[in-house]
């Protein structure tokens, strides 16, 4: 239980990449603020996990799970977020989980177009929860940790997208730029002792992702049997989560401050495996 008192917060974390982390957390022992937009509010896809689910989860693994409903394209709910962690655990804040993720729906349903044949809108759609959110989570999150002074860790879930092109042109601008978020707020926080970093998984087995890539709906350059291998060999959600726990558990964690880190490497420098035992190759 090496996060025990330890209090985590984890955008978007209903399913995929978000919950992995969550429950990693909470299997460390950590409390986790957990998440997500309000069912109420939008449609719910009965065949994906709840945030409900992530948070009863992280208590049954021996941490705290917290469940908020927040959507990360409203600053006043960020804001309103943040006020609830503060005056539910003395100011104290630790770690940040920048992961909220709106577009993966838009990236199938346009994967077969270039650019100028989507409409605007989808600058939106990938760069808004995406990109924005991380920026006024992480803004909130700061004033925790320079008022605390005791030093924590920011975590922007990336994509190789941010180095190199992947899906569609907003998809790769938005991730380089979640990189920069990641190197400059490092700048400015650094004197604080507060770390931040990219984390960039590999090719992730996330619930809605498997859906589509069996369902055919992705069209990229892969022909669609090695999409569906490519997709069905990647790594567990929890393997992003243990990587996160690595760098929260670390004593040195500031001398990666502004770096962009893959999950495969972290594996290899901490030794830890995926949950089912394999080592991730770095892609
Ligand atoms: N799936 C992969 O293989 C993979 C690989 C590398 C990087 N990534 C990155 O990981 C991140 C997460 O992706 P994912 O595949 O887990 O996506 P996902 O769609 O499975 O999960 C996204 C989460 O964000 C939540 N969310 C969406 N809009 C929200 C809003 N407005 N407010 C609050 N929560 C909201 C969803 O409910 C969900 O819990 C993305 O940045 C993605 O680019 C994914």
């Amino acid at each position: 239980m090496s996060l025990k008192g330890k209090v985590a917060v984890v955008t978007g974390a209903s399913r995929g990449i978000g919950r992995g982390i969550a429950l990693q957390l909470g299997e460390a022992g950590a409390k986790v603020y957990v998440t997500g937009r309000d069912p109420k509010n939008r449609h719910v896809d009965s065949e994906l996990p709840t945030l409900e689910k992530t948070a009863e989860e992280i208590t049954e693994r021996g941490g705290q799970g917290v469940l908020v409903y927040v959507d990360q394209s409203d600053d006043s709910q960020v804001k309103a977020l943040f006020e609830k962690v503060a005056s539910e655990n003395n100011g104290r804040l630790d770690i940040l989980v920048n992961n909220a993720f709106s577009a993966v729906y838009a990236i199938a349903e346009n994967s077969a177009k270039k650019f100028w044949e989507t409409e605007p809108s989808l600058w939106d759609e990938l760069n808004n929860v995406g990109l924005r959110g991380y920026y006024v989570t992480s803004l909130y999150a700061a004033r925790l940790f320079v008022k605390n002074n005791s030093g924590g860790l920011i975590v922007n879930v990336s994509s190789r997208g941010g180095s190199s092109y992947l899906f569609n042109v907003p998809y790769g601008v938005g991730k380089a730029a979640v990189d920069r978020l990641a190197a400059d707020t490092a700048h400015e926080l650094k004197p604080f002792n507060v770390t931040v970093v990219s984390l960039v998984p590999g090719a992730v087995r996330t619930e809605l992702v498997i859906k589509l890539v069996d369902e055919e709906k992705f069209h990229t350059e892969l022909p669609p049997e090695e999409l569906k291998k490519r997709f069905h060999s990647g790594e567990t959600i929890e393997f992003p989560g243990k990587a996160v726990v690595a760098l929260a558990t670390d004593p040195k964690v500031l001398e990666k401050t502004g770096k962009i880190l893959k999950t495969a490497d972290l594996g290899k420098e901490y030794g830890f495996k995926d949950i089912d035992g394999r080592e991730i190759p770095t892609y």
